[in-house]
C-alpha cells in the first residue's frame, strides 16, 4: 500500500502535518516523497539530457514583462532547500525524488508504472492557495480519478504554515477576513497567547521508498549532485536580458548570504536569539545594510523550510527560559537552552513581539489572497473586486489612475532604467542594484521602490511585482503581490491611493535622509559612487550626501570646488546619462538635525 506525498512549499520534515499524521496512523507500507519542478514557474531547460534539444515546455517567463519567473538567486536557494530535504529524508531511511514536468503528468506516469499499478492507495499534498497551485490540484485530482478507479485517496492537507491556525479564526469563510489589518490583528490579542505549538518531532525513521522508482521521463534527466542541480536551475536564467551586467561595487556584501534548507533555517533562528538580534529587532528592522538588522527568515518561510509556529516556539523557549524546542533535525547547535542569552526567562520583549507582529502580517497577506484570488494579479488589485461588489465604493477604485505599460518606448526606457538602478534617485538605484546582484533588499527599500514605480513613474505596478518575483530569493506569491498592491494603493491600505486625502506616496529622498543619513547604503551599492568622498558638508550647506541621493545636483552643489580629487569625481559623474537626466527631480531639504553629514 503506497502513499505518494507531493511536496511543494513544505520543504521540511519537522512540524509537517503529513509526516506528523503518518507517525500516528499509518496504514501504508511505503511512501514516495516527490518534488516536481513546475515548468511554468521554474525554467527547466537546464535539465535536458541533450542541451542542444528543445524543451517541450514554453520558457518559464512572466506574463507582462517576459522575465524569468524564477531568477538565479532563488533558483540556487530552492536547489539547496530541496537538497537539504533530500538529505534529511535519507537519514530517515527515505529520500526525496526530484522530477521535472507538470505535476499531474508526473503523477499519471507513476500511477501507470508496472510497479505502482494497484498499489498506490493515496496521493497527498498540502494546500496552497495561490491560483496556479489551485489549478494544479484540480488537474492532479482529475488524473487520480481517471487512473485510480476510485480506489486512490486524494487528500489536500492544511499546510499549517501560518502563525495562526485556520480553526482559530472566527469563521472559515475567507470573505469575512477584514479589509483592514488592524481590525484583523485586534481579534488575536494578546497574540502570544493565541499561537498553537508546533507538532511533536517527526520520527527519525520513516517508511521506506517503494522498491522501484520510475525514471525521469525524457527528454530530461535529474543530476546526482547538488552542484549540478544548482547549475541546471541557474544556468538558463543567468542573463536577465536587461543590458550588460550591473557593476558590483568592490566593498558591497550581500545582506542575504544564507543557504537554503530546513537545517539552515533552524540554525539561523538560534543565531538570531543568541546574538540578541531578535531582542533588538524592533529598533533595527528598518536597517538597510548587514545580515542581522532583520531576521532574513523570509526565504525559509516562503519554501516552508520552517514554519512561523516553529519560530514562535524558539522565541517562547527564550522568553520562558526553557530548553530549545526539539525538532529532531540535523543542525549543528551545541546549545540546549537559551539560559545564558541576555533577556532569557524575562518574557516577551519589544523585539520578539515585533517579530510576531510581522509574522501576523504574513498570515494576513495569505488570507487576503484566499479572499481575493486572482484579483491580486489584476491592475485594480483588491480594490477592483471590492468596488464591483459594493457600488458605494466606486470612487475607491480610482479609475482615474492610469498606469503606463510597456507599449510606449518612453515607458520601456524608464522601466529598464528602474530595473538597472539608473533612475538618478540614489535610494531607489541602490536597492534595485542590490536586488539584481544579491536577490535581497530590505523591507524599507522595497516599499520605496514599489512606490517609486507606481506613484512617481506611473508605471503598471505589476511589472515591478513580476521583476521582484524573478529576482527575490524570498519570493512569496501572497507577500509579494499583496505588498505591491498595498503600496500601489490597490490593496488593503486604508490610506489608499495618492488622493487629496493623502494616500501613501513615499518621498525616496526624505526616506534616504531618514534611514541612510550618511549615504552609506547608497554608496555601498552604486559602483559609480565608490570614489565619492566621505566628507561632511559645511553647516547649512549641501554636500556629497545630497549628491548620493540625487546626483543631478552635483553641478549646483560643487560650482566652486577647488579640491582636485573632488573635481575628478564630479567630472566623472557629469558624464553619466542617469546623472544628467534623472527620471524625476525631487525637491527636498532635510531638517538640519537630519543632516548629520
Ligand atoms: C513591494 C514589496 C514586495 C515584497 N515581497 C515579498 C516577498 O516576495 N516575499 C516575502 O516574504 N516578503 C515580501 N515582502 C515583505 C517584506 O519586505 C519581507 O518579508 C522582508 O523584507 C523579508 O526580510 P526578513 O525576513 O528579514 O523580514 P523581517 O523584518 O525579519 O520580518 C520577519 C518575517 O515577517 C514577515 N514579514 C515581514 N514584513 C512583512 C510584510 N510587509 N508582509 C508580509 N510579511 C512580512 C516575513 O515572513 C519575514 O520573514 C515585500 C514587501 C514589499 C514592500
Amino acid at each position: 500500500m503506497y502513499l505518494i506525498y507531493l511536496l511543494r512549499r513544505d520543504l521540511r520534515v519537522s512540524d509537517n502535518p503529513i509526516f506528523h499524521h503518518l507517525q500516528q496512523h499509518s496504514k501504508f507500507s511505503h511512501i514516495l516523497p516527490l518534488y516536481v519542478l513546475p515548468p511554468n514557474q521554474v525554467e527547466v531547460s537546464g535539465f535536458l539530457q541533450d542541451p542542444g534539444s528543445d524543451s517541450p515546455y514554453p520558457q518559464a517567463r512572466s506574463r507582462l514583462g517576459n522575465f524569468w519567473r524564477c531568477g538565479p538567486h532563488r533558483a540556487k536557494f530552492l536547489a539547496e532547500s530541496i537538497w537539504d530535504m533530500k538529505q534529511s529524508l535519507k537519514e530517515r531511511g527515505s529520500d526525496l525524488i526530484i522530477r521535472v514536468g507538470r505535476m499531474d503528468e508526473v503523477v499519471r506516469q507513476i500511477l501507470r508504472h508496472q510497479e505502482y499499478k494497484g498499489k498506490v492507495v493515496a496521493v497527498w499534498i498540502t494546500k496552497d492557495w495561490a491560483s496556479e497551485e489551485v489549478d494544479e490540484e484540480r488537474m492532479i485530482k482529475r488524473v487520480i480519478q481517471q487512473e485510480g478507479d476510485g480506489k486512490i485517496d486524494w487528500k489536500v492537507w492544511d499546510g499549517e504554515e501560518m502563525l495562526l491556525h485556520d480553526n482559530d479564526f472566527a469563521t472559515s469563510d475567507p470573505a469575512q477576513v477584514p479589509d483592514i489589518f488592524t481590525s484583523f490583528r485586534k481579534s488575536f490579542e494578546p497574540l502570544r497567547d493565541n499561537i498553537r505549538s508546533p507538532y511533536k518531532p517527526t520520527s527519525t525513521q520513516l517508511l521506506p521508498l517503494p522498491s522501484e522508482i520510475p525514471a525521469q521521463a525524457a527528454p530530461f534527466s535529474i543530476p546526482a549532485s547538488l552542484e549540478e542541480f544548482i547549475s541546471a536551475l541557474r544556468k538558463p536564467v543567468e542573463d536577465s536580458g536587461f543590458g550588460p551586467p550591473i557593476l558590483k561595487p568592490q566593498g558591497a556584501s550581500t545582506a542575504h548570504p544564507f543557504i537554503g534548507g530546513e537545517t539552515r533555517a533552524h540554525a539561523r533562528i538560534v543565531h538570531l536569539i543568541v546574538s540578541g538580534c531578535i531582542s533588538s529587532y524592533k529598533d533595527t528592522r528598518n536597517g538597510l545594510l548587514g545580515e542581522d538588522f532583520s531576521t532574513k527568515l523570509s526565504a525559509y518561510l516562503a519554501l516552508g523550510c520552517v514554519t512561523a509556529r516553529q519560530i514562535n516556539a524558539y522565541m517562547v523557549a527564550f522568553e520562558d527560559g526553557k530548553d530549545l524546542p526539539d525538532f529532531r533535525i540535523r543542525f549543528d547547535s551545541e546549545m540546549t537552552d537559551f539560559s545564558k542569552t541576555q533577556g532569557s526567562g524575562k518574557g516577551e520583549n519589544k523585539g520578539t513581539a515585533a517579530v510576531r507582529f510581522e509574522l501576523l502580517w504574513r498570515d494576513y497577506m495569505r488570507l487576503c489572497m484566499r479572499k481575493y484570488g486572482n484579483n491580486l494579479f489584476s491592475i485594480e488589485g483588491l480594490r477592483g473586486q471590492r468596488s464591483n461588489r459594493d457600488s458605494k465604493n466606486k470612487n475607491d477604485s480610482d479609475s482615474s489612475q492610469h498606469w503606463s505599460d510597456l507599449s510606449s518606448p518612453e515607458t520601456r526606457t524608464s522601466f529598464s532604467r528602474f530595473l538597472r538602478g539608473e533612475t538618478g534617485t540614489g535610494l531607489i538605484d541602490a536597492s534595485m542594484r542590490e536586488l539584481a546582484l544579491t536577490g535581497y533588499t530590505s523591507n524599507r527599500t522595497r516599499q520605496n521602490c514599489a512606490s517609486f514605480l507606481a506613484k512617481w513613474l506611473g508605471i503598471d505596478w505589476r511589472l515591478g511585482a513580476e521583476w521582484y518575483e524573478s529576482m527575490l530569493i524570498d519570493y512569496d506569491v501572497a507577500n509579494n503581490w499583496g505588498n505591491w498592491a498595498y503600496v500601489a494603493g490597490v490593496g488593503n491600505d486604508p490610506r489608499g491611493r495618492d488622493t487629496d486625502t493623502g494616500g501613501r506616496k513615499f518621498n525616496p529622498v526624505k526616506q534616504a535622509w531618514d534611514y541612510d543619513p550618511q549615504g552609506q547604503y547608497v554608496k555601498a551599492w552604486i559602483a559609480e559612487f565608490e570614489e565619492v568622498p566621505s566628507k561632511r558638508a559645511r553647516k547649512g550647506e549641501r554636500g556629497w550626501v545630497d549628491v548620493l541621493f540625487q546626483a543631478w545636483q552635483v553641478n549646483d552643489i560643487f560650482q566652486k570646488s577647488t579640491d582636485v580629487r573632488e573635481g575628478e569625481v564630479i567630472d566623472k559623474l557629469k558624464k553619466l546619462d542617469w546623472v544628467n537626466d534623472p527620471l524625476v527631480k525631487i525637491k527636498y531639504q532635510p531638517r538640519s538635525e537630519a543632516r548629520t553629514f
